[in-house]
């Protein structure tokens, strides 16, 4: 019997009869675990954080959600805050709803990510780090059982970025939110997750001496003896520098 809250077996996806930006990826994440997804770019990892979003499919093999909640289940954050700049902080969280339970409700959550004070302003009167705890209170609005997040911190000075890391965490922990993290960042990903995919970087698009899906957006589970050869390569690339 299968526990897992995301399955996915067999993966593969082919972009234009020609990129191959996963292969043959199974992966199975238990509920409350946070999965950080690590990489070079073209590696696949935004590609596979789309396929368990459901905003694209595989071109075969299976992506399973196994929960019986409704469509509130999941919700992506992005490295932009995506927030509507005509609309009040308050707004943004609300839709505009003049629901008093909506209401109340984005209110909690701009408590939670310790911006009460902010309900009345708008996005531009906001720095960057505030915005992306506004876009984090958002996502939260519809209490999701999944949170994926797309680079949500790249943008952010490590000191804003460390703060937002412990926001992040603690509020997963309590909500015991199955987390998709991903990052180019490897020690933010061993700061955060339970667990860190490295996905393998390759050569996706078509070449003619190379069959076009050997080494493509496979899954190298991580482990730390990876984790290591990486740090060790930034270190190396520092001590070069
Ligand atoms: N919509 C698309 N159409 C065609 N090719 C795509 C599309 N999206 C992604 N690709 C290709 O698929 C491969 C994987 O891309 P993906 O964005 O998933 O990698 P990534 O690991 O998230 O990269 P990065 O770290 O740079 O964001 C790349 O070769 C990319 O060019």
């Amino acid at each position: 019997m299968n526990d897992s809250m995301i399955s996915i077996k067999n993966v593969n996806k082919i972009y234009n009869n020609q990129t191959t930006a996963l292969h043959d990826v199974s992966l199975d994440i238990k509920q409350g675990e946070f999965i950080a997804l690590v990489g070079m770019s073209g590696g696949g990892k935004s590609t596979l954080l789309r396929l368990i979003a459901g905003l694209e499919k595989p071109s075969s093999g299976n992506v399973t959600i196994n929960s019986t909640d409704s469509k509130s289940l999941m919700r992506v954050m992005f490295q932009e805050d995506r927030l509507l700049p005509w609309m009040s902080v308050l707004d943004n969280l609300s839709f505009g709803s003049k629901d008093k339970n909506t209401k109340a409700h984005a209110l909690e959550l701009l408590e939670l990510v310790e911006l009460s004070d902010y309900a009345d302003h708008y996005p531009t009167q906001l720095s960057g780090g505030q915005k992306q705890r506004i876009a984090l209170a958002r996502a939260l609005m519809t209490d999701p059982k999944i949170l994926l997040l797309d680079e949500p911190l790249g943008a952010l000075d490590a000191l804003t970025r460390r703060k937002m890391q412990d926001l992040i965490l603690d509020i997963c922990q309590k909500q015991n939110l199955t987390t998709i993290l991903v990052t180019h960042d490897v020690e933010e990903a061993a700061r955060m997750a339970d667990r860190i995919i490295v996905m393998k970087n390759s050569t996706n698009s078509y070449e003619e001496n190379c069959p076009k899906n050997r080494n493509a957006g496979q899954i190298g589970i991580v482990a730390d003896r990876v984790l290591g050869e990486i740090l060790e390569e930034n270190e190396l690339q520092k001590q070069t520098a």
